[in-house]
């Protein structure tokens, strides 16, 4: 009689199917379970339209949907380019069914698969628990800051007379220039995805269920000399204390192409009346916030995992993002579901580009391919990872003349949970 484990193993590989976009319904009841919600028809209006049922992997048990794990099609920024990355999402298994290996065979397949198709290098995901995805190879990529502030007498400099002008509004009447400021924004700051028309309807929705009791979400715009330069995405929270009122803003999202419209969005965000309270979750680790107001401390940051990256395809990941010094070095890399990642890699590159080749020549660094994922965006750096033991320098020197090529001039940042 084989173990439970193994059992579960054989089963996700070779039970897997994919399902029909008729499905859905099927596995956002299997999802609901999984994450302790309620089925919530708002909430399904506005997945359907994003799910790529061809991407889906469903395993039912009789006719039970048990395990699900599935991915997007979207482009992701990289340092100094933007690459095709497998978007892993509306992973789970019902509580019939946990630690029987369905997710390891989900994950397995799935990852196959990616690799197979030879067209996206790297897969992302937003992890539940950050202990889930490493055994599959995945790493902390791009970590965030959470702030959660008590804005009770907390100042920005003076305004200065080039700050321009604010605008309130409804997002949806706005999406064309949201996406434009984005998507400029974008090119500069690794960990943000694309967004398309369908992406932006996903953002921009609102889902009563999820807004624990805050307003709609209202879009902040800012005008500066050369027109539209940033804009803010926030809701507010009503809340009274002894007749005291502790109003929150919470805040999803700034994108400001100037330091005078980041000031500025930023001034109103901390001043609204009645609110003593602020939060921002995906606040960027070099959040120019905490460089602004004169008490850091009270914007409270904690720092916290975003983006998982796992390197699929080693060569064609390496070879695609840019380096911000040059570089020349061997990677002895382990990867023990993907084996044709294992070996040397000839890593040859600098801002212009880069090129990636295999390679017999004595290898200067050696890791797993998890730890190519937390490099991927220039979060960790070489020398980093080098202290935890999962970069080993086996030709002195290497980390010194590596690591400033592994970083980027910005840190990497998530945008929104998909
Ligand atoms: C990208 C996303 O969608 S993230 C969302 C992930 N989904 C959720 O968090 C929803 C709730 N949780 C679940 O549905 C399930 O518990 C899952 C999907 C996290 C795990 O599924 P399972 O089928 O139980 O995982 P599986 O049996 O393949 O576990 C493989 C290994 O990972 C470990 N593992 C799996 N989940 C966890 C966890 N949450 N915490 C700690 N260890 C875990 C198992 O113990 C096992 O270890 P072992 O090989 O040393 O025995």
């Amino acid at each position: 009689m084989p173990t439970p484990t193994v059992i579960g193993y054989t089963r996700a590989m070779t039970d897997a199917v994919v399902p029909r976009a008729e499905d859905f319904d099927e596995i956002a009841a299997l999802l609901a379970l999984a994450f302790h919600n309620d089925l919530d028809p708002e909430m399904q209006a506005i997945e359907r339209p994003i799910f790529e049922p061809e991407r889906s992997l469903l395993v039912r048990d009789g006719r039970t949907a048990v395990a699900h794990a599935a991915a997007f099609s979207r482009d992701l920024a990289v340092p100094g380019a933007d690459v095709p990355a497998a978007h892993v999402t509306m992973v789970g298994v019902a509580p019939t069914h946990r630690r029987r290996g369905l997710l390891s065979g989900l994950m397995r397949r799935q990852l196959r698969e990616i690799r197979d198709a030879r067209r996206e290098p790297v897969a992302v995901l937003w992890a539940s628990e950050g202990r889930i995805y490493p055994r599959f190879g995945y790493g902390s990529a791009a970590q965030r800051l959470v702030l959660s502030a008590d804005t009770t007498g907390l100042r920005l400099p003076d305004p200065t007379p080039a700050e321009g002008t604010l605008r309130l509004d409804r997002p949806a009447a706005h999406a064309g220039e949201l996406a434009r400021l984005y998507e400029r924004a974008r090119a500069d700051r690794p960990g943000w995805s694309r967004r398309d028309e369908r992406w932006w309807a996903y953002v921009l929705a609102e889902v009563k269920s999820l807004r624990g009791g805050a307003t709609e979400r209202r879009v902040l715009l800012h005008d500066g000399p050369d027109g539209l330069d940033g804009y803010a995405l926030y809701r507010t929270r009503d809340e009274w204390s002894a007749g005291v009122p502790r109003s929150e803003v919470q805040v999803a999202e700034v994108v400001a192409h100037t330091p005078a419209a980041y000031l500025a969005l930023w001034r109103l965000l901390l001043s609204v009346d009645l609110t003593r309270r602020l939060s921002f979750p995906i606040a960027a680790v070099d959040e120019p916030l905490l460089r602004l107001v004169d008490e850091p401390r009270q914007l409270a940051p904690v720092l916290a995992d975003g983006l998982w990256v796992r390197v699929v395809d080693v060569p064609a990941a390496l070879a695609a993002r840019r380096y911000a010094a040059d570089v020349d070095v061997v990677v002895e890399v382990v990867d023990a579901l993907l084996p044709e990642n294992s070996g040397r890699w000839r890593l040859v590159g600098g801002p212009a580009g880069a090129e990636c080749t295999a390679t017999t020549a004595p290898a200067g660094l050696a890791c797993d391919v998890r730890a190519l994922g937390e490099l991927y965006l220039g979060g960790a750096t070489p020398a980093a990872l080098a202290a935890t033991g999962r970069v080993r320098e086996l030709i002195p020197d290497t980390l010194a003349t590596t690591t400033p090529a592994f970083t980027w001039h910005r840190s990497p940042t998530p945008m929104e949970v998909f």
